[in-house]
């Protein structure tokens, strides 16, 4: 069972001897975390041409490694990374290939997670000038010397084991028992991964996370409500936090963007607390994106059809990226192409984005032809009936 295979592992790997390297960390008050933390503001977590998400980027991306600690949540191993800067940064390892695409038998929610998928997400969020996604770089990490050695946890080593091939491993995933099939390896010690800049602590800059009104069902039978009810927006416009201001707007931001990754797993969402109900929606969590090229699955879009509503800004950027000159899949490719584990996206996880894009502005015409007859039949009953107390 679990406990003894942990036992196993933990002993050996006080066999294998390990010490720990303390590396020596620098203090600046001028680091690109801190400025990226304080530059974080209502509208969103940076301006259009900051040049600290730059440098955060750079730092992210070449730093030493002076710590690594186990993220308790989820059933998938994320590491806290911590550069000799004191910056922080999520690290999810690769578990597969560019071109592996999402089995068509496979639910949303026990996808495997994709770090490509998150490098990805944080350059389109940033296309569509959005920017509610942390920033995100891909690396090459080597788990020996910048994980294995660094840390002084011994949870996480003790699930570091070495593969028959000589590699360097450790379980991505322990459900109930380590299992070999959820292990990420090293070759023979680097391996790849996202890396996503932490927020300001919750302390700080407490956050809430807020269940979307269009969850969808973690069961392999349930229906929710939006599925089957077509006047569901109109139940949701009614209530707070959903009946003034932009939040469902901002909503549907988020849907669109889901749409465009093909990510069904938004279960919730992250506000910070001190901007209020006006503040921006936080996009974290996008690793289960990019499954598959070739499905434009139409149900993330509900938010966006059902209401009929779309920021004007939105609106105009989306229409912006349609056009030859500035077409989404090349500003895109031409984006992924700054980060060093290029390609990031397969051409024809690129080339759908261009088709989504087109399905996202078919929707929004539609919506426009619907309203419009409305309005037009709203005027014809009030001509008649303005004639009828005339003849009367
Ligand atoms: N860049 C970040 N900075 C700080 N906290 C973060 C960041 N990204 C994610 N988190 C927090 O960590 C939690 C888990 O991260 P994430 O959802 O990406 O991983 P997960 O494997 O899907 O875990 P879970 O099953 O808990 O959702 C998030 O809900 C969020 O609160
Ligand atoms: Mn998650």
């Amino acid at each position: 069972d679990y406990s003894v295979h942990m036992k196993l592992y933990s002993l050996a790997a006080a066999l294998a001897n390990i010490t720990v390297t303390n590396h020596e960390v620098t203090y600046d008050p001028d680091t690109s975390w801190l400025k990226f933390h304080l530059g974080i503001n209502r509208y969103a977590l940076y301006s259009r041409d900051d040049p600290t998400v730059l440098q955060l980027i750079k730092d992210m991306q070449s730093m030493t490694v002076i710590s690594a600690v186990v993220k308790p949540s989820g059933h998938h191993l994320k590491l806290a990374l911590k550069m000799r800067n004191l910056a922080k940064a999520m690290f999810k390892p690769m578990r597969q290939q560019r071109d592996e695409e999402t089995p068509e038998d496979v639910f949303y929610f026990v996808d495997l997670q994709r770090h490509n998928a998150e490098i990805a997400a944080f350059h389109l969020d940033r296309i569509l000038d959005f920017r509610r996604v942390p920033p995100v770089v891909g690396r090459l990490v080597n788990i020996t010397s910048e994980v294995l050695k660094v840390t002084q946890n011994e949870d996480l080593r003790a699930v570091f084991f070495t593969s028959p091939a000589n590699n360097t491993c450790f379980f991505a995933k322990c459900l109930y028992v380590c299992k070999t099939e959820y292990a990420a390896c090293g070759s023979p010690d680097l391996l790849e991964g996202s890396l996503s800049a932490y927020l300001p602590g919750l302390s700080i800059a407490p956050r809430i996370s807020i269940p979307s009104p269009w969850i969808r069902s973690y069961t392999f039978t349930g229906r929710e409500e939006w599925e089957v009810n077509p006047f569901y927006c109109d139940t949701i416009k009614q209530q707070y936090p959903y009946n003034s201001g932009n939040r469902l707007l901002n909503i549907i931001d988020m849907s669109i963007f889901d749409f465009l990754i093909g990510n069904m797993d938004r279960h919730h969402y992250e506000i910070f607390t001190k901007f209020g109900d006006e503040g921006f929606l936080l996009h974290l969590d996008n690793a289960r994106g990019f499954g598959k090229h070739a499905k434009d699955e139409m149900s993330i879009l509900s938010p966006l059809s059902q209401c009929c509503m779309i920021k004007q800004s939105t609106l105009l950027r989306l229409q912006l990226l349609a056009q030859s000159e500035f077409r989404l899949s090349d500003v895109m490719r031409e984006s992924l192409q700054e980060d060093s584990l290029r390609p990031i996206l397969t051409e024809p996880h690129l080339l759908a984005l261009d088709r989504r894009l087109h399905k996202v502005l078919r929707v929004v015409h539609q919506c426009v032809r619907r309203l419009a007859s409305q309005r037009h039949r709203q005027l014809r009953q009030a001509r008649i009936q303005k004639q009828q107390t005339q003849n009367n």
